[in-house]
């Protein structure tokens, strides 16, 4: 498939170097890059009301990033500053080296593709696709020629003289990003894009977009609630809690190291269990309440012993049954529910000291795992479960 979306960044920019946004009309080339983002101490307020504390983001360029959190965290509010669709209280947006403040969505060389689309309906797909072009100048033939290319490589073409009634919802949304991608945005912008397809679809889009956004080597940043999502396709998600960047890493160090106790639950699943952690040496253990004691397979240095939180995922545990002659130190749980979830099991326990536990294991070894069974749990060998000082939830691991 040949790549139609050309950047050309002569073209992009008038030569008095004013920003405005001048799309290219030249034949394709393989690839472009994005400009570079930097989002420098973004606060903002509604009224009183904070909803962004202080936010800094790099992002380079090229990169796929996904602003994660829960609902009304602040990550579309943070996408609309950088959008230029909202004036943030303070702080700085740069983009591509050049402090964006001030300037519109257009000027800013962005292009946003919206969880409804936003299409059109009077309008063919080709239509809707050329729209953007002919509004920033492009002739007529010009601009069909282009909507064609872009409707091929989002494999539309075949559907350029439909409505955007007579669609799918993933064809709808192919649609609305070749009509955003036409106008040779530097960043690409995607709120929500999948929230509104179904689990398989939403998969394939996905996929597509990935496909796209690297082939086109463009700078996107995606808000997503969605975890699973977040971690497929960026590069590095930055998951944001109640308008603060509580962690910004790529996804296997947002999983395996947690920087608080809010990622750690957040980003798929995690034990919160209160300890008192002592030090031995190179050793460090973590006491229960109810006298059992385990030890942490992490490297040290241990700086700060006493309350902590561990953060333990469920595949992290090991269990057995319990030993007699064992001391007291085991960590005795009781199965409360064992769910197979294809070929794993997710069994619910509870500690003697009363705490809930979810542990998975793989459902052949699971197989003895019924409610009221009695374990003794423990780490599995090597597995790096995270620590936190209980006092300050917020805080990075110890
Ligand atoms: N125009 C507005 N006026 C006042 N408050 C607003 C406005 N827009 C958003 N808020 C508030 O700001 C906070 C952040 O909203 P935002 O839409 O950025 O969150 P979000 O993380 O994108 O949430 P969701 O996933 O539900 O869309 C919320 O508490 C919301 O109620």
């Amino acid at each position: 498939m040949s790549t139609p979306h050309s950047i050309d960044s002569q073209s992009r920019h008038d030569s008095a170097g004013t920003g405005t946004f001048v799309p290219s009309t030249t034949q394709a080339r393989a690839s472009q890059t994005g400009a570079a983002v930097q989002m420098r101490g973004i606060q903002h307020r509604f009224g009183t009301v904070p909803v962004i504390e202080d936010v800094a983001l790099d992002i380079a360029a090229g990169e796929l990033v996904a602003l994660l959190g829960p609902s009304g965290c602040g990550k579309s509010t943070l996408l609309r500053i950088l959008a230029g669709l909202q004036v943030q209280s303070e702080g700085e947006v740069h983009i591509g080296g050049q402090r964006v403040d001030g300037l519109a969505p257009r000027q800013r060389g962005v292009g946003i593709v919206f969880q409804n689309y936003a299409l059109f309906p009077h309008m063919t797909v080709a239509a809707n696709v050329a729209y953007g072009l002919e509004a920033n100048g492009v002739a007529r033939r010009d601009a069909a020629h282009k909507a064609l290319q872009m409707l091929e490589m989002v494999r539309m073409e075949a559907f350029a003289k439909r409505y955007p009634r007579e669609l799918s919802g993933g064809q709808q949304q192919r649609v609305a990003l070749a009509r955003t991608l036409a106008v040779e945005p530097r960043i690409l912008l995607l709120d929500e894009p999948f929230a509104a397809l179904d689990k398989n679809l939403r998969l394939d889009m996905q996929i597509e977009i990935r496909r796209l956004q690297r082939e086109l080597n463009i700078t996107t940043v995606m808000v997503t609630h969605d975890q699973e999502e977040a971690m497929s396709m960026a590069d590095r998600v930055a998951v944001l809690n109640r308008g603060r960047l509580e962690q910004y890493d790529s996804a296997v160090a947002i999983y395996d190291q947690p920087a608080t106790p809010f990622v750690a639950t957040f980003v798929g699943t995690a034990n919160l269990l209160p300890v008192t952690l002592r030090v031995h040496g190179s050793q460090c253990l973590a006491n229960f309440d109810d006298g059992a004691v385990l030890a942490v397979a992490q490297p040290g240095p241990w700086r700060d012993a006493g309350a902590a939180l561990l953060a333990v995922r469920p595949e992290q545990w090991a269990w057995q049954l319990p030993q007699p002659g064992a001391s007291a130190r085991q960590l005795l749980a009781t199965v409360q529910l064992a769910m197979p979830i294809g070929p794993t099991l997710v069994v619910d326990l509870q500690t003697d000291a009363g705490q809930t536990v979810k542990i998975s294991v793989p459902r052949a070894e699971g197989a003895d795992l019924r409610p009221g069974l009695r374990v003794a749990l423990d780490f599995k060998s090597g597995a790096r479960v995270r620590t936190f000082k209980a006092a300050q939830p917020s805080n990075a691991g110890v």
